[in-house]
């Protein structure tokens, strides 16, 4: 059987000709905790619409379990808890009674709820109407419902849209524990890099609705290789001389970059300095997270 328990093949929805979503081929491994990482209007819900079969493709398949979600839809659905954007709840009834309401549905018996109630924390508050719950509660609330039915894959879209930093915090941690606690997997969408920074195992970024970089959070990281910058006086005259001696650099405003590995920085400087040029700056820049963020999704947007 597949190691993903999530897979697309060339995953593609059109609205009239406009592709929300183009192509994707998502991979997501079981025990992991996959951030889907995207800016606002590139696809994220839309994508995970389909995972949950609430919208069909216009193209391309979804495999969950190692199985097609077209063909399995059911039984399939069954093992995946999902909350997407802004859970809606009965305000009047307490947060007993909300999940309840799903307990029946999902023909369960009344110990799961106390079970996810103690999950997410919110034990203490049970009885309480939820109209009276903050924003953070009703998150928890949500994905206490997700988790009804013990599910082994939970699909969460934006769980931390409109939460503060406390509520945030209490999320992620709920988040991280679910795949050691309770063997769940779960993908996890967000327009905010620091967020599956410190949540992720897995990264997939989409912009535009492509998938334009996929794999683990390390992988990521890697990408932000070391680069020299250098602030040169006139600088066109010393880029055009580093062209003329084989180097290849790149100008932004008045700074140089080349990559580490062309040269160090003693022969760029020697070389700088004893053509005439004065050399202001040179230091070894480590590129962050949001440079490669940017950058990758810069690439894929003129792809
Ligand atoms: N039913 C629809 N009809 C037409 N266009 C749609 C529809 N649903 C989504 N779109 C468009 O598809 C694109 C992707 O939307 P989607 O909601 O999937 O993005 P997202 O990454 O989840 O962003 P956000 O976080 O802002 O919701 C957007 O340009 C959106 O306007």
């Amino acid at each position: 059987m597949s190691d993903y328990l999530i897979e697309t093949n060339q995953l593609t929805k059109k609205f009239g000709n406009f592709k929300a979503v183009d192509s994707i081929d998502l991979k997501v491994k079981k025990g992991s905790i996959y951030g889907f990482l995207g800016p606002n209007g590139a696809g994220k819900s839309t994508t995970i619409r389909m995972l949950l079969g609430l919208i069909q493709p216009t193209s391309g398949r979804v495999n969950l379990f190692g199985k097609p979600l077209k063909s399995n839809r059911i039984p399939i659905l069954k093992r995946v808890g999902s909350m997407v954007e802004y859970p809606s709840y009965y305000g009047h009834l307490t947060a007993y009674e909300n999940l309840n309401t799903t307990r029946i549905l999902l023909g369960l018996e009344a110990k799961e709820i106390d079970k996810v109630l103690e999950i997410v924390r919110l034990t203490e508050v049970k009885n309480k109407a939820v109209k009276k719950f903050s924003m953070g509660m009703k998150q928890r609330l949500g994905i206490a419902n997700a988790l009804l039915g013990n599910p082994e894959l939970l699909i969460l879209d934006e769980p931390t849209n409109g939460l503060d930093p406390s509520g945030i915090h209490e999320i992620r941690d709920l988040i991280k524990s679910l795949p050691k606690k309770m063997g769940i997997t779960v993908l996890v969408s967000s327009h905010i890099l620091s967020e599956i920074d410190l949540l992720a195992t897995d990264v997939g970024i989409i912009t535009k609705g492509k998938l334009v970089f996929q794999g683990s959070l390390e992988e990521l990281h890697q990408r932000g290789k070391s680069q020299i910058a250098i602030e040169a006086n006139p600088v066109e005259d010393a880029a055009a001389h580093l062209i003329n001696n084989g180097f290849q650099p790149e100008i932004e405003g008045e700074t140089i970059y080349l990559q580490v590995g062309e040269a160090g920085p003693a022969v760029l400087n020697k070389e700088l300095v004893m053509n005439g040029f004065a050399v202001n700056k040179l230091a070894v820049e480590r590129k962050t997270l949001e440079d490669i963020f940017l950058e990758v999704t810069k690439e894929g947007a003129t792809a």
